[in-house]
């Protein structure tokens, strides 16, 4: 059962660039998945096709108007049980939010629907809360205009989980953070690009060697960048001696 994915914004343009390209282009294109995008503008009645209205409390900016919200998300909701789908996890996109990680990236990989909502302005009318079950997730610590971007970040993420979005499916398996480490220095050819060299190794045919660096790599780097990911990763002996290696290399 493909996943089918819906998102709230004014802005339904912006998602060409996660239906447009790439991965994320071609398993829209192949049914992997779809996406649909409801312009809450489509759920106004009034001549001006109202979306917005200032706070209640006086400050600055505009608020998103609870009515087209709260009626673009039942349409959502309705156009997914039509599909099929009964319950959808409803996601808020805000810096408020639970941090995207790659284990809620996967969770939400497993969801036969998702609804999205992307805010504008300075926020939402709250009751929209009180009407729908969302989720508020951010994607990091900092503002944006929109949730359109965060959104297409979150939905980016969740599409390279689908089964054949990859075309060789471990890079997926090999992605840094689906083995809780950062990801290991890559090279392509030429072999002396402006007299710097490829590693050796690399070039030997020694494939359990070059496996061995290379995960030698991505533990050393973990270390390095980020050595909060390895208090929360176990190492195998193996792994323990290449790390050990690469900090006494990095003392000599
Ligand atoms: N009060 C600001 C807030 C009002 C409502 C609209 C959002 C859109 N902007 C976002 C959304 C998400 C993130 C993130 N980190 O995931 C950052 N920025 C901004």
């Amino acid at each position: 059962m493909k996943p089918h994915y819906h998102v709230i914004t004014l802005f339904p343009e912006m998602f060409t660039a996660l239906s447009g390209f790439g991965v994320s282009g071609r398993a829209l294109r192949n049914g992997l998945c779809d996406l649909k995008l409801w312009d809450p503008r489509e759920f106004t009645q009034d001549a001006y096709r109202t979306v917005d209205d200032r706070p209640f409390g006086g400050g600055p900016g505009m608020l998103m108007l609870a009515e087209p919200l709260d009626l673009a998300l039942t349409a959502a909701k309705t156009a997914l049980r039509a599909a099929g789908v009964d319950q959808s996890r409803m996601v808020y996109l805000s810096p408020q939010g639970r941090r995207l990680d790659h284990a809620l990236v996967l969770e939400l990989a497993t969801e036969p629907g998702l609804i999205l909502l992307a805010g504008r302005y300075e926020g939402i009318d709250e009751r929209v809360f009180q009407r729908h079950p969302l989720e508020e997730v951010s994607i990091g610590d900092y503002v944006l205009s929109g949730g359109e971007l965060p959104a297409m970040v979150l939905l980016d993420s969740v599409i390279r989980h689908l089964p054949g979005a990859l075309g060789d499916a471990d890079s997926a398996k090999e992605d840094s953070f689906a083995d809780g480490l950062l990801d290991c220095p890559h090279y392509t050819r030429p072999e002396d690009y402006q007299g710097l060299k490829v590693p050796p190794v690399l070039l030997s045919g020694n494939h359990a060697a070059i496996r061995r660096w290379r995960l030698k790599q991505a533990l050393g780097r973990t270390w390095q960048r980020r050595p909060d990911l390895l208090q929360d990763r176990r190492l195998s002996p193996e792994e323990q001696d290449l790390l050990d290696e690469f900090r006494r290399a990095q003392e000599a």
